[in-house]
């Protein structure tokens, strides 16, 4: 048996060209996993509406944001990518699980090098439908299908793991030491509240009431909004934050359905007509800087911010690349190349 990871992040189109973020935004939203309604109403809604008008805006916000290399988000996992591969002793691939490098030429990859037993590492730290589920069944799908000798092992989602909080408190301690702020707040990416209810695997407990997520339940392994506000709770505790110094909001929804509450952007625009004038901003959901934390938060939230009266807007850049976040991944994975197989 040779062992091999394939660390799997969201991906971008290929280019700003309108006609990619089309092609782009077309193979994410058809997902259904992302717009989890029956084919012929996401076929009318993606195809019909969104792709008729989106790929046009969304490509003017990844122009604002695009370097010399290409998707920051790409380039990011890339770096993150080889530097893991020179500190680990097993073949690392990357794939995205839209657009390209695939997961299955990520697969192809880790065959050709012998590779027939993969540690799948979705890069997300919680749990969620659109994004840690979707990269496994279609892991999962592409393995019976095409690589069938091969044998997986996921990492599981690690909102609360201590490596990754310290880390994350760490790279907010860090780039916040010389600045005055009234408030920190955590963004994390949005989902309809739909996908929590959905992802509840007993039924019954989530009521996305402001206090279920805070009770013990067996819901929470697959419960995105537990794991959001864990990683808050766990992070404050390890920069010893004091209460209301801090808070959670979720961006970036799409549609007309209930997302995730408070918006970040309506957050961001309360505080400034509340009076506050020095605003911090983490974004916890992402662990590589991308369009939603690059143009939507330090381009469009500050521009809200400084609209209704704020001064000061620090945000916090996400893991990407640090040499600590580089040490943790590079640690697990060593642990499961490692470790005995369990006898039987
Ligand atoms: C961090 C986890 C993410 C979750 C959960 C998530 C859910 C989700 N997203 C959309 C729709 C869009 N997301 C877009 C960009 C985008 N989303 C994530 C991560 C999560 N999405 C990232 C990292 C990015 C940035 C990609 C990049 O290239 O930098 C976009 C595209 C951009 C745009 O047009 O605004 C859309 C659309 C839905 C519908 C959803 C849950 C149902
Ligand atoms: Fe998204
Ligand atoms: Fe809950």
């Amino acid at each position: 048996m040779s062992k091999g990871v394939l660390m799997v992040n969201l991906g971008s189109p290929d280019s700003t060209d309108p006609k990619d973020v089309k092609k782009y935004l077309g193979e994410f939203l058809m997902d259904e996993r992302v717009i989890d309604v029956p084919y012929w109403a996401r076929t009318l809604l993606v195809k019909g509406i969104i792709l008729n008008t989106r790929p046009k805006k969304s490509a003017e916000a990844y122009q604002k944001i695009w370097w010399d290399e290409g998707s920051p988000l790409i380039v990011l996992s890339k770096r993150l990518q080889s530097k893991i591969d020179h500190n680990t002793s097993v073949p690392i691939s990357l794939a995205m699980r839209y657009g390209t490098p695939s997961i299955k030429q990520g697969l192809h990859e880790l065959h050709d090098q012998g590779v027939d037993e993969v540690l799948l590492f979705p890069l997300y730290p919680q749990f969620a439908m659109a994004t840690t589920e979707t990269i496994l069944v279609l892991a999962e799908e592409l393995r019976k299908e095409h690589f069938p000798e091969m044998s997986f092992t996921t990492v599981p989602p690690f909102y609360n793991h201590q490596d990754y909080i310290r880390t994350l408190g760490n790279s907010i301690a860090e780039t916040l030491k010389d600045v005055e702020y009234e408030h920190l707040l955590f963004s994390y990416h949005g989902v309809p509240e739909r996908h929590i209810r959905k992802s509840d695997i007993t039924n019954s407990h989530c009521k996305i009431d402001g206090s279920c997520c805070q009770s013990d339940s067996t819901a929470h392994q697959f419960c995105y909004r537990h794991q959001c506000f864990e990683t808050t709770r766990l992070v404050a505790e390890y920069l010893g934050l004091k209460p209301n110094t801090y808070s959670v909001s979720f961006q970036s929804r799409l549609g007309f359905d209930p997302w995730l509450k408070p918006y970040t952007d309506r957050t961001i625009e309360r505080f400034g007509k509340q009076g506050m004038k020095k605003l911090a901003i983490v974004t916890p959901a992402f662990v590589s800087d991308c369009l939603e934390t690059l143009e939507e938060i330090a381009m469009e939230g500050e521009e809200i911010f400084h609209e209704v009266g704020g001064k000061n807007f620090t945000v916090v850049p996400c893991l990407n690349d640090r040499e600590e976040w580089v040490k943790v991944l590079s640690r697990w994975i060593d642990e499961w190349a490692h470790q005995k197989p369990v006898e039987a």
